[in-house]
C-alpha cells in the first residue's frame, strides 16, 4: 500500500505561537551521564498535524518521544502540552495527563494477554474510572475493522490485527496528541499500511496529532512531514515526503 499525499501541513511548526500546538520542546536537552541524548531541541507540533520524525540508530527518536510523551522527564528544558507544562506536574499528575490526554502505539503491542480486544481497548477508560463514550468506542472499533473481534483474546489475532487494537486503544480517550514508536517495524508492507492510515485518519478526521518515529521512508511518507534528528539535534525538516525524498533527504543528511 502506497501514502497517499500529504493533505493538510506543510510544516509541523506554529508560525503563531503555543496557541495552536499540541506539545511545544523549549531548548529540552536529556543526558545520560555523559552522553547528551538530546541536545537543546525546540520544536512545537501543530494541532491535528501528522509529524514523522527520523534519524540514524542512536540519534536521539526515542529520548524524543519519551520526553515529549511525559514518559521521561528532561534534564533541563521545557515541554508542554497544550498550555501544561510537564516540568511542574507531580508523578501521579504525569501519570493521569498520559492516560488521559496522551496516546501511545508501540512496536510490541502491549495489548493485555489476559483481556479481550474490548478490554484492551477500553483499559485507559478503565484505568481512569471513565466509561465508553459508546458511539465514540462504536465509530473506532469500526475504524480499526475489529468490530467482530471485540471478544477475542491478543493471541488469536495477527500481529497487523493486534495493531489496529493498539491504534483503538491509543484513541480511546480522545487523546490530543499519539505518540507511534516504531508501530509497524514488525509487520508486512499491505498491514503497515493499514495501520499507517489509521494514524493518518486519527490526524485528518478527528483532528488529533500524530507523531510517528520511524526508520522506513514508506511510513514517513505518510506525515505531513519528516523531522531529521542527529546526534540529539533537529538537523532537517521536509515537507509534503514521499518514501523518494525522504530517502534522497537522508542520503545526503
Ligand atoms: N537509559 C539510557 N541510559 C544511557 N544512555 C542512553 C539511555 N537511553 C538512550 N541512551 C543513549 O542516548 C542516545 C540516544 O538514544 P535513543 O535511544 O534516543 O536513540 P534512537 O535514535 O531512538 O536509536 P534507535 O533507532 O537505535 O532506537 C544513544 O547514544 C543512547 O545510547
Amino acid at each position: 500500500m502506497t501514502a497517499p499525499h500529504a493533505v493538510s501541513a506543510t510544516s509541523a511548526t506554529d508560525p503563531s505561537g503555543h496557541g495552536g500546538a499540541a506539545v511545544t520542546l523549549e531548548r529540552v536537552t536529556k543526558t545520560y551521564g555523559r552522553v547528551t541524548a538530546l541536545d537543546n531541541v525546540s520544536w512545537a507540533f501543530r494541532r491535528g498535524s501528522f509529524t514523522a520524525i527520523m534519524g540514524a540508530s542512536g540519534s536521539g527518536k526515542s529520548t524524543f518521544l519519551h520526553c515529549a510523551s511525559g514518559l521521561d522527564r528532561p534534564t533541563s528544558g521545557t515541554i508542554r502540552l497544550g498550555e501544561t507544562d510537564l516540568g511542574k506536574l507531580k508523578e501521579t499528575a504525569l501519570t493521569e495527563l498520559r492516560r488521559d490526554r496522551v496516546g501511545f502505539v508501540f512496536q510490541g503491542y502491549n495489548l493485555v494477554p489476559s483481556m479481550d480486544v474490548q478490554r484492551n481497548i477500553t483499559l485507559p477508560l478503565t484505568l481512569g474510572g471513565r466509561r465508553a463514550d459508546s458511539g465514540w468506542l462504536t465509530e473506532i472499533v469500526h475504524r480499526v475493522g475489529m468490530a467482530d473481534r471485540l471478544g477475542t483474546k491478543p493471541s488469536q489475532l495477527s500481529g497487523g490485527q493486534q495493531q489496529r487494537v493498539a491504534v483503538a486503544r491509543a484513541l480511546v480517550t480522545r487523546p490530543e496528541i499519539v505518540f507511534a514508536d516504531e508501530p509497524t517495524a514488525a509487520l508486512d508492507p499491505r498491514t503497515a499500511g493499514h495501520v499507517l492510515r489509521l494514524l493518518r485518519e486519527a490526524a485528518d478526521a478527528t483532528g488529533q496529532t500524530v507523531v510517528l518515529v520511524t526508520h522506513d521512508p514508506t511510513a514517513a511518507a505518510w506525515a505531513d512531514s519528516v523531522v531529521f534528528l542527529s546526534e540529539g539535534r533537529i538537523v532537517d525538516e521536509l515537507a509534503r515526503p514521499t518514501a523518494a525524498t525522504v530517502l534522497n533527504r537522508w542520503e545526503t543528511l
